[in-house]
């Protein structure tokens, strides 16, 4: 018997030729790695003042189906006043295990933090320049493993290299413990024999990527004598984050501040939401091992009460200044992500702090920006140390428009300079700070990044004029095929006028938005290539002019791409934001019907190929489009998408969102009682469900079953309506994905089945 006639068959024979073909070309994009982090070293050895630069770069290990950290290590040469030269280490190294890497302020030690698998005790090691130097145990009756989610996540060392602050989730409460006999007094081992232990009760998280995880609480480490003490003086219902120990002078009190989450009566997701209020906190730190068992009342201080976001904390090299992000839009509004303001506290010279410290605004909200001027502040994160020389120019990275930029934000005049080049599609961002010289990363949807080294060549009184060298890299090395697929495309931002201007509308809804389109121009002039419609979430996100390597798969297997920006994206000023919420499935969807039109009447899009992709809220547009316009799209691709907010706001961890998308920000607090009849009915009418029985487009969707956001039944229950009436439909599940599908192996089967169904309806 011939047993492969007998085996089920995956996929026809044209379908196997394109998953084999497709396949190839993704995995020559997949392995390119990403640069997450670099430091800077002043070289210890050298009578020179050469530097040395340490890279922290992730590579998707698609086999190991996890995310692989490498070091890169250079030596820096200041070659002359405009250029630098980097001497790269032959090869990288592989740092297995390890969570969190951090320097010390002098550079001369390194921590790294291992989290532990299985309840098994988180482990810090104390690197120096030629061995591991100590190495403690931190067990679970301590606290559970340290965060390390860029958001809570904070590690800080004391500036005189013994103290380290940290945020780490709180122990476990005790369990109930039952025997032969019924329930135990007091606790016993986890593993003691002849007991077992009930679940107790259950505690609230964060949401989406926190399932399961307690709360973030502050921590401090003696790196002398490995001592674990939690801090003291902070209320229990706050979540901990973002911790960095303040300017110290001996004499005086040492304090830590951080930012402090509360929750009220529950916790909401907090992922992609920066609308959750938090402020920032002082707490006295204990200087000397003693002052840990000090008795004295050390309750911590909000310093910013009058406001109602602020985090990342940041302060000046001298000490002066505290500066801080705010979302106080995002959460004065209740839309989930908002224009941001920057502000500063002036720290007292005395060191004596007071409650609510009086709060200096450096950038306000912009609502409408004038044509070619900074459309407000958008932040996704500070670096730890974006100061210039002069302790009062900070470097920041921010969304403007379609393209994430460089600025230099005078934290004392407020004055905001774009510093990186204008005449570019590209997108950058900061790695770090060489004095007051820039070393950064840009890239394009055509261009896989590039390390970029910026210095100042002119500086005048309203205008500094900076020169970027490309630094030759072996990071982003890519190879032949790439280079050459990648060389034969184009990126141009194009601008989309408004179709529906209307009464009532404001100035800054009435502005033309923004698309990205990406394309090879077809080898026949007369044949145009299909086209992908791109759509981000959100809707409060942007889809940024930077290298994605599934985008460029996309691209090079022949289609043509409009990445469209539909208004209330983020970078373009607060009315266009606000416009959004309590419009959306009517405002969204005709802003991408008009940039579909607009790039049909440009000729650079035929309208018998057109497709349409998105995630969450880009996939509500995605499946609200071939409802509405069921003749226009030949097939689409919904990534956990938002089909039906009635089912959605009964399940997900954000059902705010649902109330201020729909009903508007008006509703933003309806969430907390059951949703009433008229609720529920204005839900179904502005979900993608309501339109279901128009569609005809064969659609694909990519499901999480872990997704806490958008869950499953969600998706699940629009593809069955649409299978029933005979729509074409696939459903891929990634049984262990939570709403991102982006675990190595998930996000490689999402975009391989993505080109394949695509170019079986237009090729
Ligand atoms: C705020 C939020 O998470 N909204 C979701 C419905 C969504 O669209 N998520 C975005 C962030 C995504 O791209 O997944």
């Amino acid at each position: 018997m011939d047993i492969n006639k007998e085996m089920p068959v995956l996929v026809d024979t044209t379908t196997e030729h394109d998953y084999a073909h497709l396949s190839n070309l993704l995995q020559e994009f997949t392995s390119i790695p990403d640069i997450d982090k670099a430091w800077l070293f002043k070289s210890h050895s050298s009578a020179t003042l050469d530097l040395q630069g340490m890279f922290s770069i992730t590579q998707p290990d698609i086999l190991g189906n996890k995310k692989r950290k490498l070091i890169m290590s250079c030596n820096i040469l200041k070659q002359s006043c405009s250029s630098a030269k980097f001497l790269w280490d032959p090869f990288p190294i592989e740092m297995s295990g390890v969570f969190i890497v951090v320097p010390s302020p002098s550079g001369s030690k390194l921590l790294i933090i291992r989290n532990p698998e299985n309840e098994a005790p988180s482990s810090f090691e104390i690197w120096s320049s030629s061995q591991i130097e100590k190495e403690f145990h931190i067990p679970q009756l301590v606290h559970g493993s340290v965060y390390n989610d860029g958001w809570f996540e904070g590690v800080s060392w004391n500036l005189d290299e013994t103290f380290i602050a940290y945020v780490a989730e709180e122990p476990s409460p005790e369990k109930p413990t039952f025997d032969h006999m019924g329930y135990k007094k007091g606790s016993g081992a986890d593993k003691d024999y002849g007991c077992w232990k009930g679940q107790g009760d259950w505690e609230d998280d964060w949401g989406e990527t926190y399932a399961g995880k307690r709360q973030p609480s502050l921590f401090v480490i003696n790196i002398n004598s490995g001592e674990v003490h939690a801090v003291k003086g902070i209320d229990k219902s706050l979540s901990i984050g973002q911790v960095v120990w303040a300017p110290f002078t001996e004499g005086r009190e040492q304090y830590l501040v951080f930012v402090g989450w509360s929750s009220g009566t529950r916790k909401l997701g907090i992922k992609y939401c920066s609308n959750r209020p938090c402020a920032i906190y002082a707490v006295r730190a204990p200087h000397h091992e003693s002052e840990f068992h000090s008795t004295e009342d050390l309750r911590a201080l909000n310093l910013t009460q009058t406001i109602s976001s602020a985090y990342f904390p940041r302060f000046s090299p001298d000490g002066r200044f505290l500066v801080f992000l705010s979302a106080r839009s995002a959460v004065d509004s209740g839309v989930h992500n908002a224009t941001n303001s920057l502000h500063r506290i002036d720290w007292p010279a005395d060191g004596k702090l007071y409650q609510s410290s009086k709060i200096n605004d450096i950038i306000p909200v912009v609502m409408c920006a004038e044509d070619g001027c900074f459309p407000g502040l958008y932040c996704t994160t500070i670096h730890n140390n974006p100061w210039l020389s002069d302790n009062r120019t900070m470097i920041i990275s921010s969304i403007w428009h379609s393209s994430e930029v460089l600025l230099s934000v005078n934290v004392l005049s407020g004055e905001i300079l774009r510093i990186s080049p204008e005449d570019s599609n590209s997108s950058w961002n900061l790695l770090m700070l060489d004095g007051n010289n820039i070393v950064g990363i840009s890239s394009s949807p055509v261009d896989v990044p590039q390390i970029k080294y910026g210095m100042i060549i002119e500086k005048g009184m309203k205008n500094s004029t900076w020169s970027w060298s490309t630094i030759s890299s072996p990071i982003f090395r890519c190879t032949d095929k790439v280079r050459s697929l990648l060389s034969s495309l184009q990126c141009t931002i194009l601008k989309i006028p408004v179709k529906d201007v209307c009464d009532g509308l404001t100035r800054g809804a009435s502005k033309p938005f923004e698309a990205i389109f990406v394309t090879s121009g077809s080898k026949n002039k007369d044949v145009l290539n299909p086209l992908i419609v791109i759509l981000h979430g959100g809707p409060q996100d942007v889809s940024l002019s930077h290298f994605s390597k599934s985008w460029a798969f996309l691209s090079s297997a022949g289609y043509s791409l409009l990445i469209v920006n539909y208004r209330g994206s983020l970078g373009f000023g607060e009315e266009a934001l606000q416009s959004l919420p309590g419009r959306v499935g009517s405002q969204d969807v005709n802003d991408v019907l008009s940039a579909i039109d607009h790039v049909i009447n440009l000729g650079l899009a035929s309208p018998s190929k057109i497709t349409v992709t998105g995630i969450s809220h880009g996939g509500f547009l995605t499946t609200h489009l071939i409802g509405q316009a069921p003749e226009k799209f030949v097939a689409a691709a919904a990534i956990n998408p938002v089909c039906n907010f009635t089912l959605m706001v009964g399940t997900t961890d954000i059902p705010d969102w649902c109330y201020v998308e729909a009903h508007g920000t008006v509703a933003r607090n309806c969430f907390t009682k059951a949703p009433s009849a008229e609720d529920l009915a204005l839900f179904y009418s502005k979900s993608p469900i309501s339109h279901s029985s128009k569609v005809k487009t064969p659609t694909l969707f990519l499901l999480g079953a872990k997704d806490l956001r958008v869950p499953l039944s969600d998706g699940l229950q629009y593809a069955r309506a649409l299978k029933e009436k005979g729509v074409e439909v696939k459903v891929i599940m990634f049984q262990n994905d939570v709403h991102a599908l982006k675990r190595p192996q998930s996000d490689f089967e999402c975009f391989l089945n993505i080109g394949v169904w695509f170019n079986k309806y237009c090729k």
